[in-house]
């Protein structure tokens, strides 16, 4: 996608200090020296209690596409330093431009529901070509993920409404919306009026029409019939550019004519004003002519509380329009996502572990080579471990939660669980079939369904129990002792 706005390779959609630190590890010989990050999030987005992971599939475009091509060596060679000398010599530039990307990459499938600390990638290869990747990734992960939530909170109070995603003219540029509108689709919402994301991404599209339709008329009931006329098998009619329940009574006055010539009013759109005496007022009207099944669509800044809202004081809304605040995640506009190195191997072969420290604990990065163990029972997902998978392959395991040691958990054999993170690429071939669409957006249905209700409250949300394998705490903890005492030396 990015790919066709700009015309270009997308090696250089990356942050400079990447492309720095890849000439140092080069010129120092460091180059080839294997590495393991994680890209994970620290908090939940939204103060809410879960996370939908997203953004899987351009990851995986995006590695088949990493190139630098002739152009970007020769922008990269006209980059100066300080001195005004070349940044980078034309050896390394010819090192990239061979470059071909032979990274494993594990990562959660789209549609995961996810939690702090969990690894969503793991990605293992030569320090240089992790390190490259470091910005891409995060930005592709970031925004999809955090999108994806934000439609999976709009599902979660919905029910089985419809949600029709209207955002493209609020969002972050095209390429904000078109993998907002994709997202949005994995999330829950059933259709979208990007009718580009409707063709590049088979999702539906669907839409009324706006207010300038009826302005452009002498009346609104004009309007309404000469849509009708043209277009009987999209009719849902946006009622509140005058006077709403005069809207409702034109719209019906139009329903009956469509009605004597096969066909049906659809729908009706409420954009303005109290949305819940509205749509009462409106069902009121088109049950008593007959209308019972034209849907009432509802519009204007809508947002998972204000649906909630809506919902608790009897809305009769069945369709929900959702721009700005969807598109945008208007209340949160960024994931915290990281990139954290996690393990270099020493030149015997041997992995050394590396974390990050922090003044605050929920900030130390968790070391080693991760897999995310989901633990259930027949009520639905219990708990979340983190392990290593070169130390321990718990059949039994004893979990720890990091932020309070004492606090542990034991799994035995019998439990069930599945692993989360999944091979996708293996030294840079791809090893991994994307599902479809509409499989991630069905994954995250079932999965939030096997989770207790108090983890998908809107307001101060149940946490959800993630912790660490016993082995891999005490090797964080020794770490942590360790690196602390070195800072002080
Ligand atoms: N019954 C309701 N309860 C809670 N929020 C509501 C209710 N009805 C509408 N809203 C929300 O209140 C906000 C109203 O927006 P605003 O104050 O701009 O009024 P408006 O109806 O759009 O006015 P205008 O006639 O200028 O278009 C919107 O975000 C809308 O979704
Ligand atoms: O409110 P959103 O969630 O972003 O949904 C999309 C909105 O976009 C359109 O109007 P637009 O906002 O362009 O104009 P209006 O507010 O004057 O209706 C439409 O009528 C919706 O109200
Ligand atoms: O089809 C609609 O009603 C629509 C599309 C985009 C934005 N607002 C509304
Ligand atoms: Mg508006």
């Amino acid at each position: 996608m990015i790919n066709k706005l700009y015309d270009t390779s997308l090696g250089l959609l990356t942050d400079l200090y990447q492309l720095t630190m890849a000439y140092g590890y080069w010129k120092s010989g460091m180059a080839e020296k294997e590495a393991v990050f994680n890209l994970y999030f620290r908090k939940h987005p939204f103060q809410g209690g879960y996370t939908v992971a997203c953004g899987l599939g351009s990851v995986i475009d995006y590695i088949k596409e990493f190139r630098f091509d002739a152009s970007d060596l020769a922008y990269l060679a006209s980059l100066e330093g300080s001195d005004g000398n070349p940044l980078f010599e034309p050896a390394f530039l010819e090192y990239l431009g061979a470059l071909r990307l032979a990274c494993s990459i594990d990562a959660v499938a789209e549609g995961t529901v996810v939690f702090p600390n969990e690894p969503i990638l793991r990605i293992q290869g030569s320090i240089l070509q992790c390190q490259l990747l470091e910005t891409p990734l995060l930005n592709l992960i970031n925004f999809q993920t955090l999108i994806a939530t934000k439609a999976a909170r709009m599902r979660q109070v919905a029910q089985g409404d419809v949600l029709m995603e209207f955002g493209l003219r609020r969002a972050q540029g095209p390429d904000g919306g078109m993998t907002a509108s994709r997202a949005a689709y994995i999330g829950g919402v059933d259709a979208t009026s990007n009718v580009l994301a409707g063709k590049l991404y088979g999702i539906p599209v669907k839409g009324t029409h706006a207010h300038s339709w009826v302005m452009t008329f002498d009346s609104e009931l004009e309007a309404f019939e000469t849509y009708a006329r043209y277009l009987p098998n999209n009719t849902t009619l946006l009622v509140d550019t005058y006077d709403t329940i005069q809207g409702v009574k034109n719209a019906i006055v139009v329903g009956e004519k469509l009605r004597e010539r096969g066909h049906d009013l659809g729908g009706i759109r409420l954009d303005s004003g109290d949305l819940a005496y509205l749509s009462i007022e409106a069902r009121h009207l088109l049950d008593a002519a007959g209308f019972h099944t034209t849907q009432i669509v509802a519009s204007n800044d809508l947002d998972e509380h204000i649906m909630d809202s809506l919902k608790i004081q009897g809305a009769k809304i069945s369709v929900w329009g959702i721009g700005t605040k969807l598109v945008t995640a208007f209340d949160q506009p960024a994931l915290g996502g990281v990139y954290k190195l996690a393990a270099i191997r020493d030149p015997g072969g041997e992995w050394s572990y590396k974390i990050k420290l922090s003044e605050q604990a929920v900030k130390v990065s968790t070391p080693g080579i991760q897999q995310v163990r989901r633990y259930r029972d027949n009520a639905g997902f219990i708990a979340d471990m983190i392990y290593d998978i070169h130390r321990h392959h718990p059949q039994e395991a004893s979990m720890v939660d990091p932020y309070d040691f004492t606090k542990i958990r034991q799994f035995d054999s019998e439990t069930e669980f599945e692993e989360l993170l999944m091979p996708i690429f293996k030294e840079g071939d791809l090893v991994y079939r994307l599902p479809s669409i509409e499989a991630s957006k069905a994954r995250v249905l079932q999965q939030l369904s096997c989770f207790h209700q108090g983890v998908k409250r809107l307001v101060n949300p149940h946490t959800y129990p993630v912790g660490l394998e016993k082995e891999l705490f005490d090797i964080k903890t020794n770490l942590v002792i360790r690196a602390r005492s070195v800072s002080k030396s």
